[in-house]
């Protein structure tokens, strides 16, 4: 594992994994302002990655330029294979079939007359096609989303009518269907309770854990201290990334959110990231 400061430190535990999302000299210039610059992450199988920053850090537009929802430049390679290079845009439909992406919740169309069911099915899409009809494959694909995110037993009622949390749970069934290798979820915990916190936190290690890799915001250091394998600080670049325990000291969280010496944040931190089990610093479950 390699943790990597903005001034060029970088510190080298283990030979890093291959990456199965690769991220290099990615740039992003929105409304005439440049939002993401000069960043560079890999993240391999197995892994669960904290991406963490202050508001307007460029979280968000980051996993929206992997998807090819932004215009971008820089390379993204995605499984081994570029889904583009430069300014060009080589494999993006097939990096598509590969991603699974979790928005923010607040973007989805709750009040559309759709099923959980119908919901679901929306996130195969990318293997259906707008205009071709579903097939028994992929409702059998979206079973095993629901059944993975237990919510199996709801599955006739109306979106709109679902709490929050179980809203979460739909948005990642749906990014499931696709039984993608990467996982990318935005804030997935906001405004959820700790219980609904903690049983996503353990579904996505167990997700990490079936090889693929997965990428989620999030506001709550602490807690992405203690569940990530690795955090990469981002404030419009990468500011600093390791595991946890590489990033223990606070100088990589006062550059990357502007926190004073005396946070009390960075103590909190601290002391998470040297409490962690011994597995959870081996990379959980991964081996
Ligand atoms: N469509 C757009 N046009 C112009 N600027 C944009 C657009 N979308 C985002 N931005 C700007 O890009 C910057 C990064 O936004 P982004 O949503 O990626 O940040 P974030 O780290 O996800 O923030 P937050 O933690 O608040 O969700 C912000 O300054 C935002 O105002």
């Amino acid at each position: 594992m390699t943790a990597t400061v903005a001034d060029g430190t970088t510190t080298s535990a283990r030979p890093a994994p291959a990456a199965v999302l690769e991220v290099r000299d990615l740039a992003v210039v929105l409304g005439g302002r440049p939002v993401l610059d000069d960043v560079r992450l890999e993240v391999a199988a197995g892994e669960l990655l904290g991406l963490v920053g202050p508001n307007g850090a460029g979280k968000t537009t980051l996993l929206r330029a992997v998807l090819g929802l932004v215009p971008s430049s820089g390379r993204i390679s995605v499984e081994g294979r570029e889904a583009r290079s430069g300014r060009a845009r080589t494999g993006w439909a097939g990096a598509a079939r590969s991603i699974g992406y979790v928005p923010q919740r607040h973007e989805f169309a709750w009040d559309f007359p759709v099923t959980v069911e119908e919901a679901v099915l929306t996130g195969r899409v990318a293997r259906i096609g707008w205009l071709r009809g579903a097939r028994t494959e992929d409702y059998r694909a979206v079973r095993r989303a629901l059944d993975r995110v237990e919510m199996t037993h709801l599955r006739r009622r109306p979106v709109g009518e679902l709490s929050g949390g179980q809203r979460q749970r739909v948005l990642v069934a749906r990014a499931l269907a696709l039984d993608p290798r990467i996982l990318l979820l935005d804030e997935p915990f906001t405004g959820l309770d700790v219980p609904t916190q903690e049983h996503l936190t353990e579904l996505f290690r167990e997700l990490a854990d079936e090889e693929r890799a997965v990428v989620m915001t999030n506001h709550d250091l602490v807690g992405a201290v203690h569940a990530c394998d690795r955090l990469c600080l981002l404030n419009r670049t990468v500011v600093a990334s390791g595991t946890p325990e590489e990033l223990a000291g606070p100088e990589p969280w006062m550059a990357a959110f502007g926190v004073s010496a005396g946070s009390p944040l960075l103590a909190a931190i601290a002391q998470v990231a040297k409490g962690r089990p011994a597995e959870a610093q081996d990379g959980g479950g991964r081996a």
